[in-house]
């Protein structure tokens, strides 16, 4: 099938195509019941059944086809959209991704603080945001600043014992790659994390985005809550609904006892564990919690 053609009438939704950001971004599609079939090597998939088409591209050329609207969303890191500096809407921190952007040094070396670097060699694959930094730092346009910064393109950890930076500035998320380079972190240039971009200017229909965008906030909510559900004894519900306010407000029905009534409501997942032991301190019973495979809110 010729996919191009078939193109037009669809809206354009930028996936990253490989890489940290691949697999929770297909999640989050799946999620949203955005279905597709994508044939092995080919990097645009139409949905299955929306009027959609995934373009599936590296994920630091997203803000770029955003940017300039032949895309209408995307998912990508911010540090990204930061980097190319190109202006998109930034819809939705879609929580996964996260790290931060960091000036790297030897741990056994002279540098302890990003002031000690001016006028050095940095290598980063960020280098708008590096120049950036340093010609903060030091206080000067980037046309007139003397710290040097340098393009590699992947394993920029390795600069330093090369030889060919005094620091490096790149992405740590559990400081692994960090530490067995045998560097410390110094200073942080970006907190980051993936969102949902959009275009400024999107040519796509604006109701079948608003669709998408409350899908993706129904997946991540359903992965924040679940679904708690007791008794609670009519005398002392007053403190026990405390406990579990809900989104909104908790549910409240009767049921086949006159002194009891039956509660349900949204908790957040990290909290459970606390919550029904409080709960069960206040004199709840049967309390039940059920994970939440998705939701509108
Ligand atoms: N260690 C990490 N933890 C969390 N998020 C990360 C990490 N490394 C990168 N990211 C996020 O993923 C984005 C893409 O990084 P990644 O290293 O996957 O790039 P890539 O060049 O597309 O893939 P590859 O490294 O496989 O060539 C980064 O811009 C950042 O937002
Ligand atoms: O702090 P950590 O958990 O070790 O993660 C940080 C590493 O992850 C990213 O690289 P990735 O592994 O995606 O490969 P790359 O170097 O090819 O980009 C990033 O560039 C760091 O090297």
């Amino acid at each position: 099938m010729d996919l191009v053609n078939h193109l037009n009438d669809r809206l354009l939704f930028a996936i990253p195509k490989k890489g940290r950001l691949y697999q929770k971004a297909i999640e989050i599609l799946k999620g949203s019941d955005i279905n597709f079939h994508r044939s092995q090597r080919l990097d645009i998939a139409l949905s299955t059944n929306l009027p959609i088409a995934l373009i599936f591209l590296p994920a630091a050329d997203i803000p770029m086809f955003v940017g300039e609207g032949k895309c209408d969303l995307g998912i990508t890191g911010i540090d990204q959209v930061r980097e190319a500096n190109i202006d998109v809407e930034a819809l939705m921190d879609l929580k996964f991704g996260s790290c931060k952007l960091q000036v790297q040094v030897p741990a056994n070396g002279p540098y302890t603080k990003p002031e000690e670097l001016i006028g050095k060699t940095i290598v980063s694959s960020f280098t708008n945001l590096t120049r950036a930094y340093f010609a903060q730092l030091e206080g000067v346009p980037e046309s007139q600043m003397s710290t040097r910064v340098k393009f590699v393109g992947g394993s920029v950890e390795a600069s330093c014992a090369l030889g060919i930076a005094d620091a490096i500035v790149d992405l740590v998320e559990s400081g692994e790659t960090m530490r067995a380079a045998g560097l410390t972190d110094i200073a942080t240039v970006l907190d980051t994390s993936a969102h949902l971009i959009q275009s400024k200017h999107p040519k796509g229909d604006l109701t079948l985005i608003k669709t998408i965008k409350s899908r993706i906030e129904g997946v991540l909510t359903a992965q924040r809550y679940v679904y708690c559900t007791y008794n609670a004894p009519k005398d002392r519900l007053s403190e026990i609904l405390v406990v579990t306010p809900g989104r909104k407000a908790p549910t409240i029905s009767n049921i086949n006892d006159d002194g009891w009534v039956a509660v349900c409501a949204m908790i957040e997942k990290s909290k459970k564990g606390l919550v029904m032991d409080e709960l069960k301190s206040k004199g709840a019973t049967d309390i039940i919690v059920f994970d939440i495979s998705n939701c509108r809110v």
